[in-house]
């Protein structure tokens, strides 16, 4: 009998609604499972840093049996964290419990994580163990782990494939043995939204003590319903979340933490659920696990994705000009992030309109057509336009052959511990050319410091990333800069195989912007 059926006996769940909700953060656990994600002490440190930060209740901080470094950075993060409970993932095996239990000593408040898997499937096909001999090896653990950390959480790993009257009765026994959260987790990402409220709604029912501890849900994302399915075993009861930043973990990943929360804040009165979770570090800690990680959030990512709260479309950014409340949901400063209007050749007259005036240009409704259909046909040529190609534009220039500066030469080189060189001509459109070298301590320092002997004027550099455009052996950097001068800000970017080079392009496309406000640079260039 599955469990809709069973619960068709009983009557309605009471209402749900009201209360808080526990964060269960498993990102440095099933989240680093996940081929690509592993971490190390150092690297899982600084997440669970940051998670504290976050505001999480419990951090999953490893499985220490599965290695000496795992088990050095639960030990590490349990002496190092104040706030969140620290728990690790063990086996139902005695000495995955003791090593649990010796990695967590030093944590205030320490929480063992035991699993094992209930479903006929990885009864017969893994452990090949019969319905008692499973409750008997739950019950074992169960009470080992209890004497050694301060609270139990039990697992049947496979819950949603498993038989529920079987469920109630293993829960039935691992809440004698001493379990405090029962989690139910859909450990292959098999199940929909309806039949897991229906599973929490029937345990809720039935297991023998339920008010006495709290159930959990731990969804997986193979089907794509991970997070509707960790709400909708909230609003069936449960008050644990198991979740992972950035939704990383086995396979498709866990349900994402961020989307989870937001959601319950975004539609409070439909949940009436709280969380601990301070949203507006959501969008540095996303950006941290990536970091850490080397794997970057991919840009359509929901509440973290660099599209989250970007516009391009014309239609859409008139709407967000008149009132953001048109195509945001959110308020991007909620989850630490910011909205823009990203000019592309889906835009159209109102936001392009704008930039310019951002710009400083001030331009007749005639001067804005005419730069239209210009920005228009770069657009089609070019994936996004930039700022320097719009105030190229503005300024009636060709924003693919904007100067007056073009490199004709750039050289560096750098030695390992020992600093760096930067040799470079530039050549102005009116014909001047300009050779400069100059010293640094890294590569781009010194091509930054010869390009402004150069063209005598310093930028002062806010902000420099470099991402990769693509991988594999045609991999392209892509640079962006923000940098200041004489109290305005300008962004410069550039493209190539080459970092450096693409990181000069970006120089130069700021300087060539500070030129063409100030044409004194060519007639007082030094050098020629
Ligand atoms: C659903 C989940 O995410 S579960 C967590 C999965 N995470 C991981 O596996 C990551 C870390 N794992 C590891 O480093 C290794 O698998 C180790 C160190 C834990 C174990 O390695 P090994 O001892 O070589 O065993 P291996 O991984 O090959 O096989 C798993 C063994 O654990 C047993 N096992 C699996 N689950 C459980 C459980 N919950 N309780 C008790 N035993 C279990 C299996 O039956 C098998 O036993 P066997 O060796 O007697 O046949
Ligand atoms: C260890 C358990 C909770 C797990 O990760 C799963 O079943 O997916
Ligand atoms: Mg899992």
């Amino acid at each position: 009998m599955t469990a809709a059926e069973q619960n068709q006996a009983t009557e309605s769940a009471e209402s749900d609604v009201g209360g808080r909700v526990k964060i269960f953060d498993t990102t440095l656990r099933d989240g680093e499972q996940a081929p690509g994600f592993s971490m190390d002490r150092r690297a899982k440190l600084r997440m669970a840093h940051a998670l504290e930060d976050l505001g999480v209740d419990i951090i999953e901080a490893g499985f220490p049996q599965a290695s000496p470094d795992d088990f050095a950075a639960v030990s590490e993060i349990a002496r190092a964290l104040r706030q969140p409970t620290v728990c690790a993932l063990a086996r139902c095996q005695d000495g995955d419990i003791d090593s649990a239990g010796r990695a967590l000593e030093p944590a205030q408040r320490s929480r063992i994580h035991l699993f094992l898997s209930t479903s006929p499937l990885h009864r017969e096909h893994k452990l090949g163990k019969s319905k008692n001999e499973v409750i008997d090896i739950a019950v074992n653990a169960i009470r080992r782990a209890a004497s050694v950390c301060h609270e139990v959480e039990f697992s049947a790993e496979d819950a949603l494939r498993t038989e529920p009257d079987f469920l109630v009765e293993v829960f039935n026994a691992a809440i004698e043995a001493g379990a405090t959260t029962l989690n139910a987790p859909d450990t292959v990402g098999y199940v929909t939204p309806f039949e897991i409220f229906d599973l929490f709604t029937y345990l809720r029912k039935n297991v023998r003590g339920a008010e006495r501890v709290v159930f959990s849900s731990h969804c997986h994302d193979d089907l794509g319903m991970a997070v509707a399915n960790s709400l909708a075993a909230i609003s069936a009861g449960a008050r644990q979340v198991e979740c992972t930043i950035n939704g990383i973990g086995e396979r498709a990943g866990n349900a994402a933490l961020e989307e989870v929360v937001m959601a319950l804040h975004t539609r409070a009165p439909h949940f009436r659920m709280d969380t601990g979770i301070v949203t507006r570090n959501l969008y540095p800690t996303s950006r941290l696990l990536a970091q850490v990680t080397g794997q970057p959030v991919p840009r359509n990512k929901a509440i973290v994705g660099d599209n989250a709260f970007a516009h391009e479309s014309g239609i859409h950014q008139h709407g967000m000009m008149k009132h953001r409340g048109t195509y945001e949901i959110m308020r991007p400063e909620d989850v630490g992030a910011t909205t823009s209007l990203v000019l592309g050749k889906h835009s159209g007259r109102h936001a392009l309109r704008q930039r310019v005036t951002d710009l400083g240009h001030t331009l007749d409704e005639t001067a804005l057509d005419v730069v239209f259909e210009r920005f228009k046909a770069l657009a089609d040529r070019k994936r996004t336009v930039t700022d320097e190609d719009i105030d190229a534009l503005a300024s009636g220039v060709d924003p693919e052959h904007a100067g007056p500066w073009r490199f004709t030469h750039l050289h560096t080189s750098s030695h390992l511990g020992g600093g760096a060189s930067a040799s470079l001509k530039l050549t102005h459109e009116d014909g001047h050319t300009v050779s400069e070298a100059a010293i640094g301590e890294g590569p781009i320092d010194a091509m930054l410091r010869a390009v402004e002997r150069a063209t005598g004027e310093s930028i002062s550099l806010e902000d420099f990333n470099v991402s990769a455009v693509r991988e594999g052996g045609d991999a392209e950097g892509h640079a962006t800069l923000t940098a200041r001068h004489d109290g305005s800000t300008y962004r410069g970017s550039g493209v190539s195989t080459d970092i450096i080079e693409a990181t000069a392009q970006a120089v130069l496309s700021i300087v060539n912007r500070i030129a063409r406000k100030t044409p004194r640079l060519a007639a007082t260039a030094a050098h020629s």
